[in-house]
């Protein structure tokens, strides 16, 4: 699926490319929607916590264009707040997120939300607004193309004029739910209501779609349709980090693993080395379900 927008332009501006190599045999896009390149995002020596609390401790994670890297590891470690530094909603107390070779932080809020408008983030729970389908992942995709404040909170105008973009329908029907459209969302099941919060990520085309445990609620029907639009997000050159419970989720969709615990990542390689020939300990005994903490 190609997404594309058919509302009109966006505000984004190019930015620099930059991959770190680790995806060289992925042959994905490496343009989005607008025409800009795809750009790595990397959380490069974070350290991060909340009060006194220190969660995490010099951790480097990057995700490239086109690869879906999953988190691992056991409840608590930082998972989640990792992948929040990722998807920029925190500044991490020390070290960088740099998406395409660019300090994130570095510069005034507005670049911050230049950079933000090309990530997606989809979590445990849909969170979806009590509107229509349609609209909910209209409302995604004009959000992030950067309407001016004034109008990005005026939900009628963002919804009366981006639900019809093609861009709605073809994220829909990336979940499977291109006749959902005009369902309220309050009608649908848990696994549906998923289905449309992982559309409304898509439907802008974002460089990189964060994922914090997205089907941990769901049936395996569910599961699999969402870890097919995945797939998809990746052979368009969409990159992906997972935050998952689920060692034959990370084995089925990620092509690199890493394992978080106390102590920052112990070990991320590519998935088979990972689960058939791992260089840790640790690691061995956590994907053979050893409660390792
Ligand atoms: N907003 C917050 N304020 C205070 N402490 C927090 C906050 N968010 C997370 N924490 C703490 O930070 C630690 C790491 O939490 P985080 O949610 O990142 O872990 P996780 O690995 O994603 O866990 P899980 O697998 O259970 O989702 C936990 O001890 C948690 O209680």
């Amino acid at each position: 699926m190609r997404v594309t927008d058919g509302a009109g332009s966006t505000e984004e501006t190019d930015e620099t490319g930059e991959t770190d190599g680790s995806n060289a045999t992925n042959e994905a896009s490496e343009t989005n929607a607008t025409n800009a390149p795809r750009a790595t995002i990397e959380a490069r020596d974070v350290t991060h916590g909340y009060g006194r609390e220190r969660v995490l401790e010099d951790v480097t994670l990057s995700v490239a264009p086109g690869e879906v890297v999953a988190l691992i590891g056991p409840s608590g470690v930082g998972k989640t707040t990792l992948l929040r530094l990722l998807a920029l909603f925190e500044r991490p107390d020390d070290g960088t997120v740099r998406h395409g070779g660019e300090d994130v932080w570095a510069n005034g809020n507005g670049e911050r939300l230049d950079h933000r408008r090309r990530v997606g983030m989809v979590f445990q729970e849909p969170n979806l607004f009590g509107a229509s389908v349609r609209q909910n992942v209209a409302y995604g995709l004009r959000v992030r193309q950067g309407w001016p404040e004034r109008v990005r909170h005026s939900f009628a105008s963002i919804l009366g004029s981006a639900s019809t973009s093609p861009a709605v329908a073809q994220a829909l029907e990336a979940v499977g739910l291109e006749s959902y459209a005009d369902r309220d969302v309050d009608s649908l099941s848990g696994g549906e209501a998923q289905r449309v919060a992982f559309a409304r990520a898509l439907a802008y085309d974002p460089d990189v779609l964060v994922l914090d445990e997205p089907t941990s609620e769901l049936d395996p029907r569910n599961t699999a349709i969402l870890e097919d639009a995945v797939r998809t997000a990746r052979a368009n050159g969409i990159g992906v980090a997972l935050a998952t419970h689920d060692m034959h989720q990370a084995r089925r969709v990620a092509d690199r693993v890493g394992l978080l615990l106390d102590d920052g990542i112990v070990e991320i390689d590519e998935t088979d080395t990972i689960f058939e020939d791992p260089s840790d300990d640790r690691t061995r005994q956590f994907i053979r379900g050893d409660l390792v903490y």
